[in-house]
This record gives structure tokens, C-alpha cells and sequence, in this order.
């Protein structure tokens, strides 16, 4: 256990930051020896583990049984009440409430007292501090009125219904509400969807943290204690979770030194992802920040900047929606992200649909073609104007020579720092940094569009990701 070099704030939080530590250790009893549960308060990260000693590549760090996990099949929760929750996000929500509740009668005690009981996830911020994000797409992703109203409508009923299971005495209905947050955003930040064994290792999936989420929502879900100690780090990801028949295995991906800490990955997120789902920002996930924008944004402005009438708009859209070629919103990635192109084909086609001459627009319709997905000059002309209407919609005034507003405050130790300006300074990381993909964006149409080597510029970036996986 890392240990007396630890600065903290006061004595009482050592002693029960620390006993915690313990007690979850030598609850766990099968951890790993090459490993060591850390106090990293004073990097702002909580609790997480280090090597304690060098570690070659694919060696076992730690296995935790399947039987430890807690998940609504192996929690004590009444079978009756299992059955009624059939989604596995509610279903591991209601789990965790009740074994949180039976305290010493629960085995997952130990494992509780180690887990967060309040979060800087956006779903937790004032109104003012969320105004902070606004023009990020994060804010309308935060969700809290439908979870609110699913935690009303469907856990706690149930949970009343069988109020000699739960311990609901004196509990209002806004303490009921509070606590499912409290376990939903836990398992936001520390579950993992569980994959049933195989012969083969995890490797489908980027992590234990699955990335996509309408495919997580259907998995079933676990909290796998210990596991999830692990912090995570894009770039130094060292680790990786494999599922087999009876436990799960942590190993190493590559060779650890002694005192290095040992990393999962979040996979490719997007930092106000990262803030969204975990709570924290960092540079890390800079390279997968992308820029949303709606469709609606594009109509407006191709009615403006082509002199669309609204019938027009329609008629074109339409025609792309019967091809299965329109989405409701286009991500505009960062050109360092090698996984995607910063103009996706789609937005490339609904941009050429938009921008070419009626006539030739009516001439692909009748073929039942599509256009190419190339930013021709008046593509990437709409494209630009799209980009700068964007720009307004964040908070404050953009630079618009840069459109960046300087660096953010450096984050700084959050045991110190007050909770308000540490949610700030995470909210101004967010947005500079997408405004540093707009930024970009912007400098590589004007490349594109600039009379020596335009075209072959335009090429390279219609193609230069070529075969690589689009993010949709
Ligand atoms: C799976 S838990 C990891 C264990 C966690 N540090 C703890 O003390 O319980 C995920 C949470 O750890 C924190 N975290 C993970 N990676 C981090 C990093 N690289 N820097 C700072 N905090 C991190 C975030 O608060 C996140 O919600």
C-alpha cells in the first residue's frame, strides 16, 4: 500500500482514506502480489495501482472471481425483484442499492466504503456551471430529467413495493432518487459490461469499458472490484481485462517497470465524453475530441449561405434520408485522430447534395446516385460557413482569427482546490479543445480551397484516411 509520502489535506482523512484502503485489500485476499493499491489524491486521481515490482508483458496482475462481482445475479436481491428490472442498467442499480443497504450483511461492504459517494460529472453541476459548457453537445447528452423521471417511475416503485427488502424507512422519494444517481454515475465511471468466456481474449473490445454505447446498454453489467481501481490513460495504457469461464483476468499489455502505475483505457472518447462519463479531463483524449453538428444547423445555413428555398431543403434531404445517407447529426473530428477523417462521408454527401446546381442534383435523384463524398469548392464553401456559425454557438466570444481563446487553467490538485473552480477550469478544457477541432477544421478547408496544390490538398483529405473505420 503506497503510502507515507502522500501529502493530504488533514489527519482524519488520512486515517480514513488509508483504513479503507486496507480493509478493501484484505477483503480482496486473491489480489495480485505485483501490485499495490495507491494513494494518488495528490495527482487529483483518486485511488489506483502501481506496479510493485517490473513486470513482464501478458503477465497475470490480478484475477478476480466471477462470484465477487457484483452484478444483479449475484447480488442477494430477492428473485423476485430480479426479474422485474429487466434493463441492466436499472437492474445493477437496484443491486447496488441493496447491498449498499445491508451494510456488514452485504459481502461488498469493503468494496463500497472504497467506491465515490459524489462526483464532478456534469450530471451533478449547478445550472451556472453547466452554462460553462455550453455549445458543447455534452450538455444536451447529460440526460438528468430522464433519468430523474426512469428512477420515478420505475426503480422506485419497485423498490417500494418491496420495502421489507429495501430499508426505505424515512426515506423520501428525492433520498431514493439521490442514491440511484449516486449508484447510476458509479457505474458510469466503474462498471464494465461483462463478456461471457471465451476461448479468445477481449481484444473485439477496447476495454473493459465499453465505448459504444447503445451496444452497452443491452450487455450485462458488473462491478468488478479492484478492476476498477485502475485509472486510465489513452496514451500509457498498460493493462487489460480478459474474461474466462470462473474469474477475470487482469494482465499486463506490455512490460511494467516498478512504481509505474498500470492503466485501462477508456478507448477512443472524446474529452467531454470523458468528463461526461468519468468525471475528470484530461490532454490525453484531446486527440479524440470531435465537434457535433446537427443536421438542422446545415440546413439553416446552406438556406442562407446557397439561397435554399425550405422546399428545396427538403426535397434534397428527403432524397438522402430514402438513401439511408442522412443522420441527425455529423461529427467534425481532429485531423491527428488516425481512426477517422475529420469530414466523415456522410457530411461530405449531404454537403454536395446541398450545394450542387439543381439540375445535376435532379440528375443524380433520377440515376438513384449519390454524390461523391468530396468537398468540391462549394461543398467545402457551405462547409466553412457551417463551421463558423458553429463557432458562435459556443460560450463568450471565439477569436475568430483562431477561434481559441488561450490556454485553459491548469488543473491542479482537486483535494485543494475548490470544487467550483475545478469544474470550471475542466468545462474551459472541453470547449477549447473543441474549438481547437473547429480551428483546424477551418485551416484545412482553407487549404484545401487555396489556389497551388487546392486540389491535390482536397484529395489528401477526401481519401486520407482511406479504409480506416468511421466513427458514425
Ligand atoms: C474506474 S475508476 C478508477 C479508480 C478511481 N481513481 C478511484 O479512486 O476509485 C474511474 C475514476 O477514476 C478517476 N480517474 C481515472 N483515470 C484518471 C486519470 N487518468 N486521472 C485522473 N482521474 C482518473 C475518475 O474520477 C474516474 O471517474
Amino acid at each position: 500500500m503506497a503510502s507515507e509520502d502522500v501529502s493530504m489535506t488533514n489527519t482524519e482523512d488520512i486515517d480514513d482514506f488509508e483504513a479503507k484502503s486496507r480493509s478493501f485489500v484484505a477483503w480482496l485476499q486473491r489480489h495480485g502480489t505485483v501490485i499495490e493499491l495507491a494513494d494518488l489524491r495528490r495527482h487529483g486521481a483518486g485511488r489506483g495501482v502501481l506496479a510493485k515490482e517490473d513486470i513482464a508483458e501478458d503477465e497475470e496482475l490480478f484475477a478476480v472471481p466471477r462470484s465477487s462481482i457484483l452484478t444483479i445475479s449475484t447480488s442477494n436481491l430477492p428473485a423476485e425483484v430480479k426479474t422485474q428490472l429487466d434493463e441492466p442498467w436499472l437492474g445493477l442499480i437496484a443491486a447496488m442499492v441493496y447491498e449498499y443497504q445491508r451494510s456488514s450483511e452485504s459481502m461488498w461492504e469493503p468494496y463500497f466504503a472504497v467506491l465515490p459517494v459524489d462526483f464532478d460529472t456534469p450530471m451533478f453541476w449547478s445550472d451556472d456551471e453547466l452554462n460553462q459548457l455550453r455549445g458543447s453537445a455534452l450538455v444536451d447528452k447529460i440526460g438528468k430529467p430522464t433519468a430523474d423521471r426512469t428512477f420515478r417511475e420505475q426503480v422506485i416503485p419497485m423498490i417500494r413495493q418491496h420495502a421489507t427488502a429495501f430499508h426505505v424507512d424515512g426515506m423520501s422519494d428525492d433520498d431514493l432518487v439521490s442514491l440511484c444517481h449516486r449508484m447510476g454515475s458509479t457505474i458510469m465511471a466503474y462498471a464494465f459490461d461483462l463478456e461471457k468466456p471465451s476461448t479468445t481474449d477481449s481484444h473485439d473490445q477496447e476495454d473493459g469499458w465499453e465505448e459504444d454505447e447503445e451496444e452497452s446498454e443491452s450487455m450485462s453489467k458488473g462491478m468488478i472490484p479492484l478492476a476498477d481501481m485502475l485509472n486510465a490513460d489513452a496514451n500509457r495504457n498498460n493493462a487489460k481485462l480478459y474474461y474466462e469461464e470462473d474469474k477475470v483476468v487482469m494482465k499486463s499489455i506490455r512490460a511494467i517497470k516498478a512504481a509505474e502505475e498500470i492503466f485501462n483505457d477508456y478507448g477512443p472518447l472524446p474529452t467531454a465524453d470523458v468528463l461526461r462519463r468519468y468525471g475528470y479531463v484530461t490532454s490525453n483524449y484531446a486527440q479524440y475530441d470531435v465537434v457535433e453538428v446537427s443536421l438542422q444547423l446545415i440546413k439553416d445555413v446552406a438556406k442562407e449561405h446557397m439561397k435554399m428555398s425550405d422546399e428545396d431543403l427538403e426535397h434534397r434531404t428527403r432524397y438522402l434520408d430514402d438513401e439511408e445517407v442522412l443522420d441527425d447529426c455529423y461529427d467534425i473530428s481532429r485531423s491527428c485522430n488516425e481512426d477517422t477523417k475529420p469530414f466523415s462521408d456522410e457530411l461530405c454527401i449531404l454537403l454536395s447534395a446541398l450545394a450542387l446546381p439543381a439540375i445535376e442534383f435532379e440528375n443524380l435523384q433520377r440515376k438513384r446516385k449519390l454524390p461523391r463524398p468530396a468537398l468540391e469548392p462549394s461543398s467545402a464553401g457551405l462547409l466553412s460557413a457551417v463551421l463558423h456559425k458553429r463557432q458562435g454557438l459556443y460560450k463568450g466570444t471565439t477569436n475568430q482569427d483562431n477561434g481559441v481563446r488561450g490556454d485553459a487553467d491548469p488543473i491542479s490538485d482537486v483535494t485543494t482546490e475548490p470544487r467550483g473552480a475545478h469544474r470550471r477550469k475542466m468545462a474551459q478544457q472541453v470547449i477549447q479543445g473543441e474549438q481547437l477541432v473547429l480551428v483546424e477544421a477551418l485551416a484545412l478547408l482553407k487549404e484545401m480551397s487555396a489556389p497551388t496544390g487546392g486540389k491535390r490538398k482536397a484529395a489528401e483529405a477526401d481519401t486520407g484516411h482511406a479504409g480506416k473505420k468511421q466513427k458514425s
